[in-house]
């Protein structure tokens, strides 16, 4: 007999490990990296410092960070295979795909022989991620070659001046930097225990990245966001979405951006990126996917007590900036690869093959019958 709270459960509840890099709603609600609140890591810092304490465990100096910045920046160019293999993947292939790719040549041409340089490895992953993804998006949708090596000084300004071909305006640059303090890491979730898996094993951090992206990519995890905008994108105003949402829950549908394996009353990202999504709405005269989105948190509240999770106003808010809705995801492992990243070293640090044990529920021993008897 099949156990479906078992087979269903998915391992909630189970300690799987221990962690020193985060914290996930202990309070009902909380969110800390490395004992850091995230309301104050997202108001003060700058995403690479989130970025440099999950590598080494301490925010940095002035020094430090000038140079790590430093070393990032010299760090955004494509090798010419890479260049090569990006142009080769199809204009319709999903972004996901390519940051898998991309991951998995750069594992290839790179690749990770000394555990004890890992730091290297990482930093080029978080310094030319943005490269991969808007190299082949720019290639594949607008026939350029852009150039990866831009003036700017941060990580999510990097990405969309590659995107829009101009920099961005302060608060575009300031949204993104929160957005990927927001995302950086979060404890045991899917694709962080995919890497660590992998980690277990002793593989290389390219395939413990690669397997985290493809884990990533699922409409239950980080492909949520981009859910997200195609559902509220559908909604002409406030009142229709109202509709849509109620016979969506009539017919037991799931809604994309609502909902949380380890918080119980919120999100505590969402208040955070909401803020800022009704800022770029204010900045760029939006007058119905704000309040549609508003509308939206309303009615699941009040109807199934469903917050939104991270990736609920990250939807609006990535769209007020000029992102197309399929680049979503891949922004989330631009940042998320800093939490990854830390665990696989945490793991390799205190290591033992990950291997649970299931319950057995096929047929019983019988005995093997000749191919032309069956
Ligand atoms: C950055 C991130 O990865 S955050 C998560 C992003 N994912 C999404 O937004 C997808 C939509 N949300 C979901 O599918 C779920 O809420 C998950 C995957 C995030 C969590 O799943 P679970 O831990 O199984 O959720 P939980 O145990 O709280 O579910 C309780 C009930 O609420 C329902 N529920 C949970 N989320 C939703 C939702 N978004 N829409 C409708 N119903 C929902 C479940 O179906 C379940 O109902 P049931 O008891 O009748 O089966
Ligand atoms: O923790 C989870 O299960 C999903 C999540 O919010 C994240 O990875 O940011």
């Amino acid at each position: 007999m099949v156990d479906k709270a078992l087979g269903g459960a998915g391992l909630r509840g189970q300690v799987a490990g221990q962690t020193a890099l985060c914290t996930v709603g202990q309070t009902g609600s909380g969110l800390t990296y490395c004992g850091y609140d995230i309301s104050e890591l997202a108001e003060k810092a700058q995403f690479e410092e989130v970025s440099y304490l999950l590598s080494r465990g301490e925010l940095p100096t002035e020094t430090e960070l000038r140079d790590y910045k430093a070393k990032l920046k010299s760090l955004r160019g494509l090798p010419a295979s890479l260049k090569t293999v990006l142009e080769h993947i199809p204009k319709d292939a999903h972004p996901m795909d390519v940051m898998r790719t991309g991951c998995s040549m750069l594992g290839n041409l790179e690749t990770e022989h000394d555990f004890s340089q890992a730091n290297d490895a990482i930093d080029r992953m978080v310094a030319v991620f943005p490269s991969i993804i808007c190299y082949w998006y720019r290639f594949t949708h607008d026939g350029v070659r852009i150039e990866t090596e831009t003036a700017d000084d941060s990580v999510g300004a990097h990405f969309l001046t590659m995107l829009h071909d101009k920099a961005p305006s302060e608060l575009f640059a300031q949204v993104m930097n929160v957005s990927l303090i927001l995302y950086a890491e979060h404890e045991f979730n899917a694709s962080t225990f995919t890497g660590r898996v992998c980690a277990s094993t002793l593989s290389d951090i390219h395939s413990c990245v690669t397997g985290a992206i493809g884990t990533l990519r699922g409409p239950l995890h980080g492909g949520a966001n981009e859910a997200a905008m195609d559902m509220i994108e559908g909604f002409k105003d406030a009142d229709h979405a109202e509709q849509e949402i109620m016979a969506m829950l009539e017919r037991k549908d799931k809604i994309m951006g609502f909902g949380h394996a380890i918080y119980r009353e919120s999100d505590p990202r969402n208040v955070i990126i909401k803020k800022w999504s009704e800022k770029l709405a204010a900045e760029v005269g939006d007058d119905v996917l704000y309040p549609v989105s508003v509308r939206c948190e309303e009615i699941m509240w009040r109807e199934k007590k469903l917050f939104c999770n991270a990736d609920f106003f990250h939807a609006s808010a990535y769209h007020f900036m000029g992102i197309p809705t399929k680049l979503f995801t891949p922004i989330f492992v631009m940042s998320r690869v800093t939490g990854w990243t830390a665990h696989v070293k945490e793991q390799r640090a205190n290591n033992r093959i990950i291997r649970p044990s299931a319950d057995y529920t096929g047929p019983a021993a019988r005995s093997y019958t000749p191919i032309t008897a069956r």
